[in-house]
């Protein structure tokens, strides 16, 4: 028991030691600004504030907290907010400054079947509840997108946009220079990423522009926006939900402009696929990197599938979706087609979801779903046995300038020729743009991806490891036993 009031104890009046350690693992990476969202009152104008603090070296996390403790925010608010944003180790370090009938949070964190009760706000500080009534009721009116939100699916609009923070279209155009075509950084099939700089702060963010669908006119038109609309709140809904280091955060949205706007962390290395055909001509990725890479966007799907009931399905796992911040972590991004599914397991085997409307690249998807639409976790890690192919062999999961085409065949049929040959699989199927096999280690390492990868693309579903399987097999340097 802290104090004889526990619960209204302010947070700069924590011990100082302890204040002083939540605020260096904030700091860290700026982690700070992935809990922003979540604090209820701040708003982008306190999040820019604290990055220009940061500029002068000052702690942008200690300014962070004053600001929220100052609209009446206390200690047990913060330690729910850790709770609602999964970051036990920041619970474990003001553990003792919350009163003990709080820290069932910590056990509800890591099992997380039950919902978290909703963090109350003090009085007079301004609601997210209000706060997403108003836009519910002033932004949302005219746009397109509440009618897909309460026609298309069950869910409200208000848990699609909770805890992220909503910008203005106009500051978006300024950060992108007005959507300039030199600020492009890629295009994907449901709209255009640019690169943008909030000027206040010189804080990079990429911007997804969801094209507008000027295609209107015909009834195929409104369809196609429809979709798009409805991927861009799946994939908002989705990325609000949960925080994770192999999860590209989203820090914002915009949907009350022409085109609806996602903002996301700036990925200074771009996408994997990007990385590994060398474009604009960079250096080819190490071993090391590799491994590291592999390991972390297992993670990441690996998370999906298993930090709720339901597991969730990425449903289109692809280098082009695994990004690179400019430490080289991975991040999944792309949820637009997320799903909750099931798992591979005996005792819903038998009542496979049905996804009527996953997209995937052809070249990453299961044999099950093509032929039957079978959805499960197995889907996504086939096409992550695909994406550990194309990082140990450099080559592309389908080329129409191979003469076997898919990945798959080439890999097998490789193989086979190594044995006939009797010489190791990697001397012929390495990725040539790479660095040469540093030691026996690494060569375990080349081994194991490629066997990893082949289970992973096993036309049997059941003989698939899971994600859970893969991190370990990948950390280890082993191969999965398949049951
Ligand atoms: N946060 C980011 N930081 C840096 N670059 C990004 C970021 N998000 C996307 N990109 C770049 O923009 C490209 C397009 O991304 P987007 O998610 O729109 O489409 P995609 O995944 O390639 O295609 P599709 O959505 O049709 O499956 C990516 O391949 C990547 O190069």
């Amino acid at each position: 028991m802290v104090g004889s009031k526990p619960n209204s104890k302010i947070i700069i009046f924590m011990k100082r030691s302890v204040l002083q350690h939540l605020c260096d693992i904030l700091d860290t990476d700026n982690t700070w600004e992935t809990i922003a969202p979540y604090m209820s009152g701040i708003a982008m104008r306190d999040v820019e504030a604290c990055k220009r603090y940061g500029n002068y070296n000052q702690s942008p996390s200690m300014l962070l907290l004053r600001i929220w403790c100052s609209k009446g925010f206390t200690v047990v608010h913060l330690y729910q907010l850790f709770a609602k944003t999964k970051l036990i180790r920041l619970m474990r370090v003001m553990k003792s400054e919350v009163d003990e009938k709080y820290h069932y949070l910590e056990e509800k964190v890591l099992n997380p079947a039950r919902r978290l009760r909703p963090i109350v706000p003090p009085a007079g500080t301004q609601q997210t509840a209000s706060r997403l009534k108003k836009i519910d009721s002033k932004d949302m009116t005219s746009t397109p997108t509440q009618s897909i939100t309460t026609s298309s699916t069950n869910d409200p609009l208000r848990v699609a946009i909770e805890g992220t923070l909503p910008v203005t279209y106009q500051e978006l155009s300024e950060a992108t220079k007005g959507f300039s075509v030199n600020n492009v950084i890629g295009k994907g099939g449901y709209g255009t990423v640019y690169k943008g700089e909030i000027r206040a702060t010189g804080g990079m963010v990429a911007v997804k522009r969801i094209f507008a669908g000027n295609d209107n006119s015909t009834q195929q038109g409104s369809k196609a926006e429809k979709e798009r609309l409805r991927q861009s709140l799946t994939e908002l809904r989705t990325l609000a939900r949960f925080r994770h280091d192999n999860i590209l955060p989203i820090y914002a949205y915009s949907l009350e402009g022409p085109e609806p706007c996602l903002v996301y962390q700036f990925m200074a290395n771009g996408s994997l696929e990007d990385r590994l055909l060398c474009r604009k001509g960079t250096t080819p990725l190490t071993w090391v990197q590799r491994k590291e890479i592999s390991i972390g966007a297992a993670r990441g799907i690996h998370f999906l599938h298993s930090f709720a009931k339901t597991p969730l399905i990425h449903g289109d796992v692809k280098t082009a979706n695994i990004l690179l911040d400019k430490h080289m972590e991975p991040k999944l991004g792309d949820f637009g087609l997320c799903r909750d599914g099931q798992a591979e397991v005996e005792a819903t085997e038998k009542r496979p979801l049905i996804a009527s409307h996953i997209k995937g690249t052809l070249a990453y998807l299961a044999p099950e779903f093509i032929t039957s639409k079978i959805l499960t976790t197995k889907l996504d890690v086939y096409s992550y046995g695909i994406v550990l192919l194309e990082i140990a062999s450099g080559q592309r999961a389908y080329s129409e300038s191979r003469e076997t085409r898919g990945l798959v065949d080439f890999c097998q049929l490789n193989k086979e020729l190594a044995r006939r040959q009797k010489i190791p699989l990697r001397e012929i199927l390495i990725d040539r743009k790479a660095p040469a096999l540093a030691n026996e280690f690494e060569e375990q390492f080349w081994d194991t991806l490629l066997e990893i990868g082949l289970a992973g693309v096993c036309v049997d579903r059941k003989l698939r490891p899971t994600m859970a399987q893969v991190v370990e097999c990948l950390c280890k340097n082993t191969t999965p036993t398949i049951p």
